[in-house]
């Protein structure tokens, strides 16, 4: 059959697919319509068909049970319509692209033909007999990214199924039109992929579902592993393959996982939004996300500074040559070692018989009980009882003494004058106890509104017991770099003691100090152990301390996680060699999985960085031709020079422009030069997403994202001068997809001369 015969059959089946989805969307729609009306009537009348009779216990009981099975029955109600929701969104989604491939498969020996279409949810026939689509995520579906034509199988539940595959074909389907159609031959490479990538960068990651590549494949569908370690390139999809594994997991185990048993650490704000709308794309919710940043200071009294990760970074790269500057550096290097746990859980120990910092419990300018004496009952327990339980002993002795105080209080002056602010509402309560009791005795009023004082003076007091507020956590973690000594102490260890003390003395934690701070904490006031948390998804996970990692497999020990990430972009490697996406620094059991393809770049772009990366052989690019980079040798005014590059770029019709920096002072200098002349934007540690256009930025709030065409400012030798800026470099230059122009003012960096060669 011809090709345009071939084309003209499948979209006549198209066409019929979107029939009978209009059809099922119809039923839905009255279904739903049905519910809605439902559930408004059940919660006008919800309480006209309960009976409630609060009379006798018995009838309390039956009031309790008829409320229960009300409320159950609005519940279910409830969930129906919302499911309803979610099987017409996809309706929705699978109407303007009912699949995206197809494969005919036959199963061996001499089975029949099948055609299976694959899109992002199966959908049967009227009937319920037929699959119209199957679901990527279907077992079946993985024959499409694991295999070309030929022999092929797929893993079932509890078999292995071989078969031929005889046909492979790709779709580009639109508003339920083909648009494209490849079919795929054993050697010829995937030219939906191509098509794809050659596209332009949009400001929201998309999803990969109809190219997902087989060693891709391979992170998505990984059931098993406690511990997934991806090492991947730098554009090789390790961000992609994560959310299409987030959507896989939620459709594996629809029945026993759903989004808030997930949760995904990102590298920053932006890349939150970036990548917000993949999951969508697949019919799928969100599923949390956080930093690492925001998740520590949740667990950090508000009144404590805490240093952010960038601002730590740009405190490295700005500072040149100080005693501070060298200080900071051994400073990271102790504090995300394991070997610096293992000085606070030594010290931990010490406090086991001494040296924990109370504070004393005050009320209206008295000390109530002080601190001294909550010393002396926590440290009479006995030492056998770990430090939270001991706390938590406390906390009920001191609410014992509390009630003691408050009692005592009652009968001061102070209350009476208090008694005349209380507001009606206070004073009715007062008035109706009294009644209750003996009408004629106005001293039992007063001592009611006496008491409801002192019960709402109190409040605030029992809240700070019961918050812990006692202890003093923070000047309990100074005096680890005040007296305490051990037998075996760090190098530079007085130099690390000065700095520390003089920081949390303002209380101010730096960013290596806030782990192990959030850490000791734990460990004195008793940190929960997350056990809602059943898959933890770490991206750029090689910008994590072996120290950071470690407190995370504390905190949730029972939660399988995934770890991304690229050791040629670990821009934090002055803080820590001990990483944990280096094999040797992983002692637990895990399975290890290495991407080395990169697609995110042209091929000419690829070559360039592979050259000056670290562990650059193990690059490969992918085949999408391109201009090589341009290095070019910027003299002159530089905003007049950017300027022109800028508007070069855009006359190519490139849509994301980023002026990459090394830091926020570079970034800064260049907005202001460079704002009246051209149109940008900067994006700074609070910027939550970007538009298409133009923006300034420093690198490390570009992790993870891509552009059109980037331009990096400045690569002279005196500018990208350390070692370190290697990974930073490259992190830069491999944010680019089709362009990439680097200006040198004079000699150019080591590494531009490592590419040249
Ligand atoms: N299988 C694929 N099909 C289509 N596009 C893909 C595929 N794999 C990766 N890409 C594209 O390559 C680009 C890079 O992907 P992604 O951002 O997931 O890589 P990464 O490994 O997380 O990169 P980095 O570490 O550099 O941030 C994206 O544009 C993504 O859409």
């Amino acid at each position: 059959m011809s090709h345009d015969a071939e084309r003209q059959k499948e979209q006549n089946r198209v066409d019929k697919v979107v029939q009978e989805i209009n059809i099922k969307e119809e039923k839905l729609f009255s279904k739903a319509g049905g519910l809605k009306e439902s559930i408004v009537d059940l919660r006008k009348n919800f309480w006209e068909d309960v009976t409630v009779n609060l009379d006798e216990p018995d009838d309390v009981i039956e009031t309790q049970a008829s409320l229960k099975q009300q409320a159950e029955l609005l519940a279910e109600r409830e969930r129906s319509h919302g499911s309803i929701g979610k099987e017409l969104k996809t309706l929705r989604l699978l109407k303007e692209s009912p699949y995206f491939g197809r494969i005919d498969f036959s199963e061996k020996p001499g089975g029949k033909k099948e055609k299976i279409y694959i899109g992002i949810a199966s959908l049967m026939d009227l009937d319920d007999e037929e699959f119209l689509i199957y679901d990527w995520r279907a077992p079946i579906s993985s024959l499409y990214y694991d295999f070309s034509p030929g022999a092929a199988y797929y893993e079932t539940m509890d078999d292995t199924i071989e078969g031929e595959i005889s046909l492979k074909r790709q779709f580009i389907i639109r508003q339920s039109k083909i648009k494209g159609m490849f079919d795929t031959g054993v050697t010829i490479g995937d030219s939906l992929l191509q098509a794809a990538l050659g596209n332009y960068a949009s400001t929201t990651m998309k999803s990969i579902v109809a190219t997902i590549q087989r060693e891709q494949n391979k992170i998505i569908r990984n059931e098993h592993s406690k511990l997934l370690i991806v090492q991947g390139v730098a554009g090789s999809g390790k961000t992609s393959a994560v959310l299409q594994r987030i959507a896989y997991l939620l459709y594996r185990f629809r029945d026993s996982l759903n989004n808030e048993n997930l949760l995904l650490f990102s590298p920053n704000p932006l890349f939150s939004s970036y990548i917000a709308n993949v999951l969508p794309e697949l019919g799928e919710t969100n599923i949390s996300q956080t930093t690492f940043y925001d998740f520590l200071r949740d667990g950090i009294e508000k009144d404590i500074k805490i240093e952010s990760p960038f601002e730590q970074m740009e405190f490295m790269l700005t500072e040149k040559d100080t005693a501070e500057l060298s200080i900071r550096q051994v400073n990271m290097k102790l504090k995300s070692s394991i070997a610096y746990k293992t000085l606070i859980d030594e010290y931990l120990s010490s406090l086991t018989s001494r040296g924990i910092q109370f504070r004393n419990i005050t009320f209206r300018g008295d000390i109530l009980i002080s601190k001294e004496s909550i010393a002396d009952y926590f440290y009479s327990l006995d030492e056998s009882i770990s430090i939270p339980n001991k706390m938590e002993l406390v906390a009920k002795w001191l609410l014992q003494e509390i009630k003691i105080h408050q009692q005592k209080e009652k009968s001061k002056d102070w209350v009476l004058e208090q008694i005349e602010l209380l507001d009606k509402e206070e004073y009715l309560q007062a008035y109706y106890g009294n009644q209750r009791v003996d009408e004629d005795d106005p001293s039992i009023e007063e001592d009611i509104l006496r008491n409801i004082v002192v019960k709402k003076q109190f409040a605030g007091v029992k809240k700070q017991i019961k918050k812990y507020a006692f202890v003093n956590t923070l000047t309990t973690y100074q005096q680890l770099f005040m007296n305490w000594t051990t037998s075996f102490l760090p190098d530079n260890w007085d130099k690390i003691k000065e700095l520390t003390k003089q920081y949390l003395t303002n209380k101010h934690l730096t960013w290596e100090d806030a782990t192990p701070y959030r850490y000791f904490r734990g460990k004195l006031l008793g940190d929960k152990e997350n056990r809602s948390i059943r898959h933890l998804f770490i991206d750029e996970a090689q910008d994590y301390s072996a120290f950071q990692f470690s407190y995370m497999k504390e905190i949730f020990p029972y939660t399988r996680m995934t770890l991304l990430g690229d050791i040629n972009q670990a821009i934090y490697t002055y803080a820590s060699t001990e990483n944990p996406l280096v094999p040797e620094y992983i002692s637990e059991n895990h399975e290890r999985i290495v991407l080395t393809k990169s697609y995110r770049s042209t091929k000419q772009i690829v070559e360039f960085t592979k050259k000056f990366a670290p562990g650059g052989d193990m690059i490969e690019p992918f085949e999408r031709d391109g201009e090589p980079p341009q290095i070019i040798e910027s003299q002159g005014d530089v905003s007049t020079n950017l300027k022109k590059l800028i508007q070069d770029l855009k006359a190519k019709d490139y849509e994301t422009i980023a002026v990459i920096c090394k830091t926020l002072e570079e970034s800064n200098e260049l907005y202001e030069m460079l704002k009246d002349k051209v149109s940008l934007k900067q994006i700074k540690e609070d910027t939550y997403s970007f538009e298409k256009g133009i923006v300034v930025v420093p690198v490390y709030l570009a992790k993870g994202i891509e552009f059109d065409a980037v331009i990096i400012p400045d690569a002279s030798k005196e500018h990208y001068d350390q070692e370190w800026d290697r990974t930073l470099f490259y992190t830069a230059c491999t944010r680019a997809m089709h362009s990439l122009t680097i200006l040198t003012k004079g000699t150019p960096c080591i590494f531009i001369q490592e590419a040249l060669n």
